[in-house]
């Protein structure tokens, strides 16, 4: 594998221990937690099989792999997929990313260096500048690109030849692409969050290879406050991990899984400080809403983005806050899952319990 100097995958991750974005200690762990090939891979069982299809017929034809556009979250197993691609293919891989590649010059120095099938991986391709993707259209086309020599009216194009190569792109979301760049995928596949019963493998097969001892329930539940994401997966279990050694004999219960994770404060769905502080706000100063988002900003001391950006998605993804033209609103769960009981609908309606029923 040839990590391009200029990637930004080493750039510092987010302190939160549910965040989805790789931190060093990720980075340093990931590489040999990695599942090799498609077998290994778990979950997303339509991404697989139809990927499987894909590279067994370019095998078949000892053809270089369609160009692959993966779509999904942080920390589904992205960069993972593209790898094994390589590893399936039998091909070197290169790995960069978009924001890296700010000029065309940039993109065409990575593309001229390419050998014959190799794998190139776009992490954050939505996030290229506008010249190096227009450079990117014919390279994944036409396998050839244009180098601009000089400037003004006296700058002439060079044309290329570029050795066939299979682009693997990865975007959070396909809809940021524009359309040119999107049609040029052979294959577009959309990962999705797991479910708890195929994190609790993630987690089994993570620990065996860290040599952790776990029981079925332990693994259960880190997997219910993962958030579905494998990365979230495996640095609960790493972090659990220490605490049964310290706490206990190092095996991984039930019991040892849910103080470990008390201790860091990531209640039983997932939910960190920051998740629990909004949503206590919204239902202890302000009824279940609806309240503006700059208020509950300012009631939980921290920026409007860091509310609407960090704590916010994964509030509404799991049901327990909406966001209405009225201002965010906590659902029934959300007042369910804190304990408290909800206030009784004011006469002539209106409030929470006029959005979502009694
Ligand atoms: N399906 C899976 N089976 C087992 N482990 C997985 C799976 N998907 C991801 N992982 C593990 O989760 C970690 C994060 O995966 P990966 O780096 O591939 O995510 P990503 O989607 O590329 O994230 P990002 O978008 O932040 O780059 C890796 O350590 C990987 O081993």
């Amino acid at each position: 594998m040839n990590w391009d100097e200029t990637t930004d995958a080493a750039a510092p991750g987010p302190d939160r221990l549910v965040g989805a974005s790789a931190d060093r200690e990720d980075q340093a762990v990931e590489a040999a937690l990695r599942p090799k090939e498609l077998d290994e891979f778990i979950g997303q069982e339509k991404v697989r099989e139809q990927l499987d299809l894909v590279l067994r017929a370019a095998r078949a034809r000892g053809a270089t792999a369609d160009h692959v556009l993966l779509s999904g979250a942080p920390g589904l197993g992205k960069t993972t997929l593209s790898m094994i691609i390589a590893a399936e293919m039998s091909a070197p891989i290169r790995i960069t990313s978009g924001p890296a590649i700010q000029h065309a010059g940039d993109l065409a120095a990575i593309l001229s260096s390419l050998q014959e099938g190799e794998v190139l991986f776009l992490d954050e391709i939505h996030r290229m500048s506008r010249p190096a993707e227009e450079m990117l259209y014919m390279a994944m086309e036409d396998f050839r690109v244009d180098v601009i020599v000089g400037k003004g009216p006296g700058a002439t194009a060079i044309p290329l030849e570029l050795p066939p190569f299979t682009l693997v792109g990865a975007t959070t979301r396909a809809g940021l692409l524009p359309p040119p760049l999107r049609d040029r995928f052979g294959f577009t596949a959309h990962m999705e969050f797991y479910e708890p019963a195929e994190l609790e493998r993630v987690i089994h097969r993570s620990a065996h290879l860290l040599d952790v001892a776990i029981d079925t329930a332990g693994a259960a539940e880190i997997a219910g406050r993962s958030r579905g994401t494998p990365r979230i997966a495996n640095r609960l279990l790493r972090r659990v991990r220490d605490y049964a050694q310290v706490k206990a004999d190092g095996e991984i219960t039930r019991d040892i899984a849910a103080a470990a994770l008390g201790v860091y404060e990531v209640d039983g769905r997932g939910l960190d400080r920051l998740d629990r502080a909004v949503l206590e706000a919204l239902l202890k100063l302000f009824g279940g809403g609806p309240v503006g988002l700059s208020t509950l900003a300012v009631a939980v001391g921290e920026e409007r983005e860091t509310v609407e950006e960090v704590a916010e998605p994964f509030l509404v993804r799991e049901g327990l806050l909406a966001r209405t033209p009225r201002g965010r609103v906590a659902t029934p769960a959300a007042w369910d899952h804190l304990g408290l009981t909800r206030p009784q609908a004011a006469p002539g309606g209106g409030g929470q319990q006029g959005l979502f029923g009694a």
